[in-house]
């Protein structure tokens, strides 16, 4: 491993492992791959002080290459290094699963915040340290980059950082080094097989958080009416904690009451508090994120008034969103993209909707194709209407997306328009009294990808023009 001094005479003013992002005095790290010595040349040619490689330098650079066993390792170590291991002087927390974990890092960080706990937040909307709102790329940065941010974390007083950590970025390394406090898990559901091929390898991924990144004496958050879930809490030897909405036996945290309506939730959960505790996330699902949320700050000794606050005042954008209502019509904006997200989000509109319930969906390209024709099926028996659509194509045509999407669909209930735009004028101009609509798949996004070029985009702007 490189130490400190050897750092200190190179005189490194930053880190990079992206080519396009060398800034002069940055160390380079040259990931392996068949490019590797092209991205280092390149990063030298934009004033790199040197490479970190893990293949043999060829000789016209062989003067400015560090040679190592694995660049990834070394890059996590010297990462640390570097900015003074940022993460051992916060209390990491970290939430993964394949639905929830935004709405749910939210509320960690709401929590922690109202128990007076300078917090940052990491995630698929931002990264943020108190007013401070940066927009996010992916839901959990590469490892530079969240060393980085931990940094300046660390520089702005906080004692605790919250993160979503995709199964992308478990199985990538992208959170080595850290050693979280508390880890939560909220679900496993059907997506990202383009990349994890199996539900095994995902599961596997998954639990890494658990296995590899949750301290010796953390604690681990587990919502056991998940099947993985359940499988999980078995499987894993450190301090944990089993949570079921559905009183599960033997589960040790668990509601005795739940009230539902368009206003939010009311949790009777004797475990946590003696009196009911409300929210004004609404549904099902969210009901599942709070009960995780609220038994992982009780584990970590948050005090019932603040998990009562954060609760009470707590919004997600983008998820179940109320974008439009005039007491007829009700139209909102959620991020469900999986199977099991449309499902359930479809099922909480059913249950608020007197009239028609309708959606606006598809599916984003250059991903797990399989979920496809899944979500199809889905909206066809969930709503009463689909507008099946465009999400973010990226480099995919839309119509074969359509198309797959709709091999899942066999009534009539619904009709294809290529357009987002056009498919959210045309269902909000087809509301009635009493009507729901739930446009689905994009929640907090401003763009859509179509190729490689990010267009300004928002189902709430298009909403909000056509209902009125
Ligand atoms: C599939 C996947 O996860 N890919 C991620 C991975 O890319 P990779 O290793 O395949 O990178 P690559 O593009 O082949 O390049 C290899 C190396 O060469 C470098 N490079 C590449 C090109 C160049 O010109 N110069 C250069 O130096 C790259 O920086 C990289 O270090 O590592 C990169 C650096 O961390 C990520 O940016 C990249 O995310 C891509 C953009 C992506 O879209 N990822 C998505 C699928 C993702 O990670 N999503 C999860 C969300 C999942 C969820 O929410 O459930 C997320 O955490 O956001
Ligand atoms: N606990 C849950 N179980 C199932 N579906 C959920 C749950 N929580 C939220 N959802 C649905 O999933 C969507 C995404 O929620 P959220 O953004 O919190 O999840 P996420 O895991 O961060 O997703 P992503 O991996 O895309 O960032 C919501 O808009 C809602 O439709
Ligand atoms: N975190 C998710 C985002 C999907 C959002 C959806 N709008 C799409 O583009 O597919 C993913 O990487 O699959
Ligand atoms: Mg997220």
């Amino acid at each position: 491993m490189l130490s400190e001094t050897i750092l200190k005479n190179l005189k490194i003013q930053g880190l990079c492992d992206d080519s396009r992002k060398v800034k002069p005095g940055d160390l380079f790290f040259a990931m392996p791959g068949e490019q590797s010595v092209d991205f280092a040349r390149n990063a030298l040619s934009q004033g790199a002080v040197a490479v970190v490689g893990e293949c043999e330098a060829p000789q016209d650079l062989a003067s400015k290459w560090i040679l190592v066993p694995s660049v990834k390792e070394e890059r996590a170590s010297v990462a640390k290094i570097f900015y003074h291991d940022p993460f051992s002087k916060l209390s990491a927390h970290a939430v993964t699963g394949t639905n929830g974990k935004t709405t749910s890092a939210f509320l960690m960080e709401s929590m922690l915040s109202s128990d007076g706990r300078k917090t940052a937040l990491v995630g698929t909307i931002c990264k943020k340290i108190g007013d401070k709102v940066i927009a996010s790329n992916l839901t959990t940065p590469g490892i530079l980059e969240l060393y980085a941010f931990a940094a300046d974390a660390v520089a702005a007083g906080c004692t605790d950082f919250v993160m979503e950590a995709s199964s992308h970025s478990l199985h990538q390394g992208r959170v080595q080094g850290i050693r979280y406090r508390s880890a939560l898990f909220s679900n496993l559901t059907e997506d990202h097989l383009d990349y994890h091929k199996t539900m095994e390898n995902y599961f596997q991924a998954k639990k890494l958080l658990f296995t590899k990144y949750l301290a010796e004496d953390g604690v681990a958050v587990i919502n056991v009416d998940d099947e993985y879930g359940e499988r999980l809490f078995q499987e894993i030897a450190t301090k944990k904690i089993s949570v079921s909405r559905l009183g599960k036996s033997g589960a040790m945290i668990a509601p005795t009451a739940i009230q539902s309506s368009e206003d939010g939730l009311i949790l009777t959960v004797p475990a946590i508090a003696e009196t009911p505790i409300e929210t004004a996330l609404v549904g099902e699902f969210n009901a599942d994120n709070v009960l995780l949320v609220m038994s992982w700050a009780k584990a970590i000794g948050i005090s019932e008034a603040s998990i009562r606050k954060a609760l009470k005042t707590v919004k997600v954008p983008g998820r179940f969103e109320m974008t439009f209502n005039d007491g007829n019509r009700r139209v909102i904006v959620d991020y469900a993209h999986t199977p099991d997200a449309l499902e359930r989000v479809l099922r909480v509109a059913r249950s608020l909707t007197k009239g028609k319930l309708s959606v606006v969906f598809g599916c984003g390209g250059d991903r797990d194709r399989n979920k496809r024709h899944i979500m199809g099926a889905i909206a066809e028996n969930g709503a009463d209407f689909a507008w099946v659509t465009s999400d973010n194509p990226r480099t995919e045509k839309p119509e074969a997306i359509i198309e797959d999407i709709v091999s899942g669909m066999h009534s009539d209930h619904f009709k294809v328009i290529v357009s987002r735009e056009e498919a959210i004028r045309e269902a909000c101009h087809a509301m009635q009294s009493g009507d729901f609509l739930v446009v689905a798949g994009k929640g907090h996004e401003n763009y859509q990808i179509i190729g490689k070029t990010k267009h300004h985009f928002d189902d709430h702007e298009i909403i909000l023009r056509e209902m009125h």
